[in-house]
């Protein structure tokens, strides 16, 4: 009934098939001082410490007034080239390789049994084994605080198996919006999500963001975004065009969701599957003819191996027309959240300000709950599942996502580091995302982000840091930035930086 958008909205001939965008070859632009960023003008190593410093004045890396990039770019491929080397300088960082103590056993969320006394090397090397499918490489990597390493020497076969290996069958998933589980030769599995609106598309002003579309594209950002905030807790997603009718309908095992498919007046396959919102005629998702943008995830460890713990948000918004959740009428909401557990012991309260970040960012209304691995308690990461109404505006950001930030005054040390990072022109956020999305298959048919999200990132990055900025000058009763920073690097004062 809300904004339906049907067949008829989708515009039949929009989907142009231009050439992927050529790998860079010129390295001129390459800002090489960042391969070196451990070491200084003389060849002396620095303190991890040292380099912390220098971001935080601001002179980390020379300013290279040489990256021209963005609007006055003649050429879009130069353009995306030097993103291209902005993420390889952004992921060489120091901030992005920080030195860790190795894992001990009981942070790996799962444990190969072996003959050999299982012991941290014995995980590392099934975790990278040859012999093991690249879906159980992703699921023997994921450890209490993060789901993959970086760097992942995996990522690229994992990435590359979602995009490319035979969907032997397809069934029914739970949740609310249409979505399926999509099965490999191999027993991995992947999350299904369909695309349902083109890209430069805006979300209806009029529409509550609980009856938002899900979108198969803000589900592929979400994890890029993830990626480069150093994050690491959303599932590798990647883009797939699915042939509706050998991928899906040919191979699915679910009666109920075969029934549902049928043949559009101009002659593409539609379907419509089975949930509780938007799985109608009018609302069928169709192939052009037979081909169907989607997004599909890594599925994470099943239940019975790795059960996983539902966390409602403190910050949760009403999900009714007419009421105002508590948060957002009570400015000392922070405080008693601060003294509830979980809220009040560990990294909690600062891992869920990660999200919040992410999810201003993206804005994402939608994180009414969140999920961690039962097994690691209450000291671990927070997943990020669930990102298909992240992306839906541009033009208009939604201060409401930062409320936790700006009632709780309270960032880690690492992430308001690497976000004023993403601030400085030579990591450009916006860049980096353009190139990152651009190694996603679906890159070819459009790219994943329009330009106007892709500057709504920067624009929304400065907001975040100027809420610091405001939390830093208010007056504190300790004195210090103590307050505001969590520092989370402090083990790492007398560290060397690892070398390049
Ligand atoms: N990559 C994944 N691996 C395993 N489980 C997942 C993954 N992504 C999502 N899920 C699970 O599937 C459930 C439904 O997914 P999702 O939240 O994306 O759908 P939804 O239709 O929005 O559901 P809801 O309306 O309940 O939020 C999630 O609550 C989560 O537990
Ligand atoms: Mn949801």
């Amino acid at each position: 009934k809300e904004a339906p958008k049907n067949l008829a909205r989708i515009n039949y001939t929009s989907v142009g098939m231009s050439g992927p965008a050529e790998p860079p070859t010129d390295t001129t632009h390459r800002d090489s001082s960042n391969k070196d960023a451990n070491k200084d003008a003389k060849g002396h190593v620095q303190t991890l410490s040292d380099v912390l410093l220098s971001v935080k004045e601001g002179k980390n890396a020379p300013m290279n007034t040489q990256v021209n990039v963005g609007r006055h770019a003649a050429n879009q491929a130069e353009s995306l080239a030097s993103g291209l080397s902005k993420l390889e300088a952004l992921f060489d960082h120091p901030l992005y390789n920080m030195p860790s103590l190795p894992i001990p056993d009981e942070d790996w969320l799962l444990k190969v049994k072996s003959k050999v006394k299982a012991n941290h090397e014995d995980i590392q090397w099934n975790s990278s084994s040859n012999s093991h499918p690249p879906w159980l490489r992703f699921h023997l990597g994921i450890s209490r605080w993060q789901l993959y390493p970086h760097p992942d020497p995996n990522m690229e076969l994992l990435t590359q198996h979602l995009a490319t290996h035979r969907i032997v069958s397809a069934g029914k998933s739970g949740g609310t919006q249409l979505k399926l589980v999509m099965s490999f030769p191999n027993y991995g599995q992947a999350m299904f999500k369909p695309m349902k609106q083109e890209r430069d598309e805006e979300t209806n002003y009029n529409l509550y963001y609980f009856s938002d579309f899900e979108r198969h594209n803000a589900e592929i950002a979400a994890f890029h975004l993830d990626r480069i905030l150093g994050y690491r807790r959303i599932p590798p997603v990647v883009g797939r065009l699915v042939d509706v009718v050998t991928e899906i309908k040919d191979v699915t095992t679910d009666r109920k969701l075969a029934r549902t498919f049928f043949t559009s007046p101009v002659g593409s396959v539609c379907f419509y599957g089975q949930c509780s919102y938007y799985c109608s005629t009018e609302h069928a998702v169709c192939g052009r003819p037979r081909d169907l943008e989607a997004s599909l995830a890594f599925m994470l460890p099943d239940l019975s191996l790795a059960s996983r713990r539902t966390w409602r948000s403190p910050w949760r918004r009403s999900y009714s027309r007419s009421k105002l959740a508590k948060w957002r009428t009570d400015p000392d909401y922070c405080s008693t959240v601060k003294k509830t557990s979980p809220y009040n012991k560990g990294t909690r309260l600062v891992d869920f300000i990660d999200m919040v970040i992410l999810d201003f960012l993206m804005s994402n209304m939608d994180r009414h709950h969140y999920e961690t691995f039962e097994k690691f308690g209450n000291n671990t990461f927070l997943l990020h599942l669930d990102n298909g109404r992240a992306f839906g505006r541009h033009s208009k950001d939604e201060p409401s996502i930062l409320a936790p930030l700006q009632q709780c005054c309270r960032i880690r040390r690492s992430t308001w580091l690497r976000l004023r990072l993403l601030s400085l022109p030579q990591y450009r956020l916006s860049d980096v995302m353009r190139a990152s999305l651009s190694h996603d298959t679906l890159h070819r048919v459009a790219p994943l982000l329009s330009e106007p999200h892709l500057a709504a990132l920067d624009r929304r990055l400065k907001t975040v840091l100027e809420t610091v900025s405001r939390c830093q000058e208010r007056p504190s009763k300790d004195g210090g930035e103590g307050e505001v920073i969590y520092d989370d690097t402090a083990y790492l004062k007398d560290m060397v930086t690892p070398a390049g």
